[in-house]
């Protein structure tokens, strides 16, 4: 079988971390890409990378590039690069320097790959989904946003913690768009098949809710500097690795919905199986009246973030 290859554009703290984090589970061959200043760095994570593989038994090679020419024939690209937010800033306020950033780099990225799959991660990450989606060109299901993953990580993590249960244990889905009208679904989270309602009390249960919306601006004030990148990256590498491996894994992300979920024309986290067509199809589930409700705004604020985006689209 052909060796994989993913290509990963901006090598900083997520770029870099996913290209590991796939590296190390043999996953596909890589390319980091990056066209802002120096190629040094990015020459500097690839070789540290590519000396990790013999410790971890894994036989694949890492590139890092300032030329997209490199990223010829990708199955998977991950675009990382644009500017990250500081404490105080919300995810939208990043908008018009990003738009410019991922729009470029699609550019570059359907010219050598025309046949790949796109995961985006940049923030705001629903309309920079948006907004490659309309600079590729490419069919929807082609284009998919990371956010679900990760939002369901840390919610899973939180109850874990609050149940003393192992995290692997706990399921959930925290739906709509990665900002703080994200939406939880608590009939759907459980441990081993145990409703987390019967296993937690309400108010328990708003605070991990509360604490699972603002995990982004916990770790954007902790840190200081930069946002999270750890999580962000192993969710960026679960999304590929079921495009890979043809796996048809039903994981949230941000998908183009055409009357899926009451809504049309946007991109928005909802349950997706996802194979090497990119979004096979979206998991439509029957939303009591509250969580259409809840959904409906986090789509109104996802959707006024697209309307600012400038007219190029
Ligand atoms: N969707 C999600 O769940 C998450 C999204 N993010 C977002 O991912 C993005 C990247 O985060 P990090 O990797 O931590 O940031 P970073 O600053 O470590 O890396 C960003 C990379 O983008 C490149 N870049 C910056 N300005 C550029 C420009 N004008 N043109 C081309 N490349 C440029 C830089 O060279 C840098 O390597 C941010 O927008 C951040 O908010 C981060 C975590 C989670
Ligand atoms: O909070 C941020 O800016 C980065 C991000 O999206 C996250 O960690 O969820």
């Amino acid at each position: 079988m052909t060796k994989k290859k993913i290509s990963i554009v901006g090598s900083g703290f997520t770029g870099s971390t996913a290209a590991f984090i796939a590296a190390s589970k043999g996953l596909a061959d890589i390319v980091l890409v990056d066209t802002y200043g120096s190629l040094d760095p990015t020459t500097g994570k690839a070789l540290d990378i590519m000396q990790a593989m013999p410790i971890l038994h894994q036989n694949v090679d890492i590139k890092a590039s300032n030329d997209y020419a490199d990223t010829k024939d990708s199955d998977v690209v991950m675009i990382t690069s644009g500017i990250a937010r500081k404490p105080g800033m919300t995810r939208d306020d990043l908008v018009q320097t990003n738009q410019g950033i991922v729009e470029a780099a699609t550019k570059e990225i359907v010219k050598y790959s025309p046949n790949c799959i796109i995961i985006v991660l940049t923030n705001p990450v629903d309309a920079m989904t948006y907004a490659v989606y309309k600079a590729s060109g490419f069919e929807p299901n082609r284009v998919i946003g990371q956010s679900g993953v990760l939002d369901t990580a840390r919610f899973r993590t939180f109850v874990a913690q609050a149940l003393n249960v192992a995290v692997t244990d706990v399921t959930g889905f925290v739906l709509g768009g990665h900002g703080d009208t994200m939406v939880p679904l608590i009939r759907y989270s459980s441990v081993s098949g145990v409703p987390i309602a019967d296993l937690m009390d309400e108010a328990t249960i708003d605070t991990i809710i509360e604490r699972t919306r603002n995990g982004g601006a916990e770790i954007v004030n902790l840190l200081g500097t930069g946002s999270a990148y750890y999580a962000p990256a192993a969710a960026m590498v679960d999304m590929a690795e079921s495009i890979i491996n043809d796996s048809n894994r039903v994981l949230p992300a941000i998908a183009y919905l055409n009357g899926e979920f009451k809504q049309e024309g946007i991109y928005i986290g909802v349950p997706v199986k996802l194979n090497k067509d990119g979004v096979e199809s979206i998991v439509e589930l029957q939303l009591t009246d509250e969580e259409q409700q809840a959904f409906n705004k986090s789509a109104e604020a996802v959707k006024a973030t697209i309307q600012s985006l400038k007219s190029s689209n």
